[in-house]
């Protein structure tokens, strides 16, 4: 029996309409391949999501389903022709929970995390991802944890809960600590739910830095080309016998050896390319 008669068809005839545009993809002006990349992300997206809700939904809510989720998305790179170059995954705590803060370019920042997203770890989202679609059903059986980030003593109650999680239910949660995308070739200030987090749960810090994008990708410029990327995962920071009151130092810290590390493996060796011309000027498309 079909769940959504004529679904499965109306899925099959988008997906063969996309590759029939494929080719005229070659003809096309650069800014208009950008947009066309850019829909096919999210719509290919939303089209696995559709195939992984089923198969998700056999465990229920599960952060092993973001397994699933991780497998289903690691091909992207390939499609868009973009490298990415893990280094230091021997950093990553074996056997235990952990905190991981990593910076926030853009929505492609999926491809670099589905490439060293370790077992059992879970990233902090937007509330409203949540209804993304077919997306967003897939995050929340995956145990995405969506946070509202317009009401702070919200968002901090499901943060102590999380911190509670990561030690009972012995999981990882990964978090953008800048709070949202920023391309502008730097890293914005860190918010401090994260370290809170970490703090409370005694458990260490795991610092992970995506080079920029800015030779492949501005949205500025609508440009989208394929590139490299260097994933770097950086020795975890540990937080034993920490306080609350060591939060905006350690913030600082992790947040300063990161940009070190931005600079350092982004191509000019400041963390821009063409889009340094804009600086501050790069937004990303709200979700
Ligand atoms: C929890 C959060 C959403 C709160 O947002 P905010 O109010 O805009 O940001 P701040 O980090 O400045 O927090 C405000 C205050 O609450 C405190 N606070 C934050 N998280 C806390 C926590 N879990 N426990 C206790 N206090 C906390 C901060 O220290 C700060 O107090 P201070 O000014 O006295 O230092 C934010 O800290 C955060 O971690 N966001 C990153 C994750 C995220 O947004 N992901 C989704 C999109 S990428
Ligand atoms: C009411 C909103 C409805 C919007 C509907 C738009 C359709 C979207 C189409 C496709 C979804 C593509 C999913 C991309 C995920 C990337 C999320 C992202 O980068 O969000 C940005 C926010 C910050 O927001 P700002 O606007 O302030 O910049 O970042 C976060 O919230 C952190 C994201 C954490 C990533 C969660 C993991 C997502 C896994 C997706 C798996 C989907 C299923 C694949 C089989």
């Amino acid at each position: 029996m079909e769940l959504w008669p004529g679904a499965g068809n109306l899925l099959l005839l988008l997906f063969l309409l996309l590759l029939l545009l494929l080719p005229t993809l070659w003809f096309c002006s650069p800014s208009a391949k950008y947009f066309f990349k850019m829909a096919f992300y999210n719509g290919w997206i939303l089209f696995l999501a559709v195939l992984a809700i089923p198969v998700c939904a056999v465990r229920g809510r599960n952060v092993e389903n973001m397994k699933i989720l991780r497998l289903m998305l690691l091909h992207i790179k390939y499609l868009y022709g973009i490298r990415v170059e893990v280094r230091g995954a021997h950093h990553f705590p074996p056997s235990q929970p952990y905190v991981v803060v990593s910076n926030h370019q853009s929505s492609l920042d999926l491809l670099g995390m589905m490439e060293v997203l370790p077992g059992r770890c879970v990233p902090i989202a937007k509330r409203e991802l949540l209804w993304a679609g077919s997306a967003g059903l897939a995050c929340w059986l995956a145990g995405v944890i969506f946070i509202d980030r317009k009401r702070t003593g919200d968002a901090i109650s499901v943060m102590s809960e999380v911190a509670q999680t990561l030690l009972t239910q012995d999981v990882r949660v990964w978090v953008f600590p800048e709070g949202t995308r920023n391309h502008n070739g730097s890293m914005l200030p860190f918010k401090r739910g994260a370290f809170h987090l970490a703090v409370q749960a005694q458990v260490p810090i795991v610092p992970i830095v995506m080079s920029s994008y800015q030779d492949f990708y501005c949205k500025k410029e609508r440009r989208f080309t394929s590139g490299r990327c260097q994933v770097r995962v950086l020795p975890p920071v540990p937080t034993e016998g920490l306080t609350p009151d060591d939060v905006p130092a350690l913030a600082d810290r992790v947040r300063h050896s990161m940009l070190t590390v931005f600079r350092e493996i982004s191509t000019d060796g400041r963390g821009g390319g063409d889009c340094l011309k804009n600086p501050g000027g790069v937004g990303e498309a709200r979700l």
